[in-house]
């Protein structure tokens, strides 16, 4: 059984240069965008919303919306539900509105072809015709929320592990309230739809549109006068179509200039933090948890396919990462990060999602350890199997541990190097002097710890969120509260592994 990090380790860790904490701290201290929002005007053509009202057809003009036209469509509407774990929960203490399936209702609204979706591919999705993916909008519901109306905090629940983000449209009703609020760590913003539609259909109606990542955490103030109707879509990243769409070159350059300097920031903090000869003296591992969780499927995701749909401030590491790795020749991996409940200090990372049982979660890191290496064996030997009956016969290159790996959620862990050895977080002479007997029984190459350093940021303030409705990791392998249940598609944390060389060789060389 592996030991636990005592008071040992907890000096190790602030052993770490302290020079160095500034580097990292500017590294997350980069601006990021979380939604963007603007408005569009309504055309003849997109006005109206047709939609089923018993065994009757109706329709609601927006260019002209009577108010008993908006009461028919609320009524028309079936009380909305919201995801608590696995199951579609009525509750309306926790979300009260009116909701209508796509079966129910037409128009010919389209984000894709009023610009609504380029401006949220420039500003949001990075998705520019270099990247080789695109923006796919796929409507979701319609929604009335009408007085009285609300939808509490949550996270939207991931449909797919390509969804990256959720669109709400607000058609230009008279209402007040229903505004939406965000929450990420301890920033907040907030978004008044009907301020916005107010304010930009004086001339004529427009409608107000929000975008923002579905991992952000939002929720609809109360409505207390009027009738706020909007359209949600799902917003999923897909591999570029063959024949690009020609975008605006305002928007694109501008927004291209302002990713260029993030880049270049970013560009700067990694390659100050590699030239720095305290950092990894003796090579290591250089760990940045991501920004954003991810939606995973347990039993199909690859972290290859969410590489491809990274949100944000992630999708500029990727870029600057990829880029370093050529010139400071150095690998990197996207690795499913997991914290341990029980011991805040723990983290590890591993090459892919696993659903640990709520038992293991919550035992002491020795139990959660037993539980990988039982895995790993279990997956070694299916390798074993595959690779016989592939090849005809059994491979010798495995790699130590197809998962597993621990390491400290500070700025320095240690990692272990052989997937027998015990005590895996001491360093060789702290081992000599608890163990002495230690290098005879076990052999040296095994027991060399690989360090780990973590480019988090020092200074980040983490806001009480209810555990309810907080997503990481082990913690809640399943959202208790999103917009509607979904058994498979979970939300998971994530960071990138990059292998640094030594300071000699890193720093030596002068290719730093
Ligand atoms: O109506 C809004 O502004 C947000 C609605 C929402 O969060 C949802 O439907 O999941
Ligand atoms: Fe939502």
């Amino acid at each position: 059984m592996a030991s636990k990090p005592d008071s040992k380790e907890k000096s190790r860790i602030m052993d770490f240069p302290p020079h160095l904490d500034a580097l990292l701290n500017e590294f997350w201290d980069l601006p990021s965008t979380q939604y963007c929002s603007g408005t569009v005007p309504l055309t003849k053509d997109t006005c109206t919303i047709f939609f089923r009202s018993g065994a009757e057809s109706n329709f609601v003009d927006f260019t002209n919306p009577e108010a008993h036209k908006l009461s028919a469509l609320s009524n028309a509407c079936q009380p909305a539900t919201f995801g608590l774990g696995s199951q579609d929960v009525l509750d309306d203490t926790y979300r009260k509105a009116g909701k209508m399936d796509t079966s129910d209702f037409a128009t010919l609204f389209s984000p894709t072809t009023n610009g609504i979706a380029e401006s949220i591919k420039n500003e949001l999705f990075v998705t520019d015709p270099d990247s080789g993916r695109d923006l796919k909008v796929e409507l979701y519901k319609l929604n009335v929320y009408g007085p009285g109306s609300f939808f509490k905090a949550h996270v939207d629940t991931p449909r797919s592990d390509t969804m990256i983000g959720s669109l709400v449209v607000i058609f230009p009703t008279a209402h007040e309230g229903g505004v939406l609020h965000f929450r990420k760590g301890d920033e907040r913003w907030a978004f008044d739809s009907a301020k916005a539609t107010a304010t930009a259909s004086h001339t004529t109606p427009h409608v107000a549109y929000v975008a923002f990542y579905s991992d952000l955490e939002h929720e609809v103030s109360p409505v207390t006068a009027g009738y706020r109707v909007t359209l949600t879509y799902n917003l999923y990243i897909e591999p570029q179509a063959q024949i690009a769409r020609p975008l605006n070159t305002d928007i694109r350059e501008s927004h291209a200039s302002d990713q260029s300097t993030l880049e270049h920031k970013m560009t700067h903090s990694i390659t100050s933090l590699l030239s720095d000869a305290s950092l990894l003296p003796s090579g290591g591992l250089l760990g940045f948890p991501l920004s954003h969780v991810y939606p995973f499927n347990t039993e199909s995701t690859k972290l290859s396919t969410i590489q491809n749909c990274l949100k944000g401030l992630d999708v500029h590491l990727l870029r600057v990462l990829s880029s370093l790795s050529h010139s400071h020749s150095f690998s990197f991996h996207l690795k499913a990060l997991y914290k341990l409940t029980s011991a805040s200090s723990i983290s590890f990372f591993l090459d892919e999602f696993l659903v640990v049982p709520s038992g293991e979660i919550n035992h002491d890191l020795g139990g959660l350890w037993n539980y990988l290496e039982e895995l790993n064996s279990k997956k070694k030997k299916e390798m074993m199997k595959m690779d016989v009956e592939r090849e005809g016969g059994p491979q010798s290159n495995h790699g130590d541990t197809p998962i597993a790996i621990i390491a400290y959620d500070a700025r320095v862990g240690y990692i272990p190097k052989g997937s027998e050895e015990q005590n895996y977080f001491w360093t060789e002479e702290e081992r000599d002097e608890d163990d002495p007997g230690w290098r005879e029984r076990t052999g040296k190459e095994k027991t060399v710890p690989v360090p780990v350093v973590w480019v988090t940021n020092t200074r980040k303030v983490e806001v009480e969120v209810e555990e309810t409705t907080k997503p990481t990791g082990f913690k809640m392998p399943y959202l208790a509260y999103g917009n509607e249940a979904s058994m498979k598609d979970a939300y998971g944390e994530l960071c990138f592994v990059v292998q640094v060389k030594s300071a000699s060789e890193r720093v030596g060389s002068g290719v730093t």
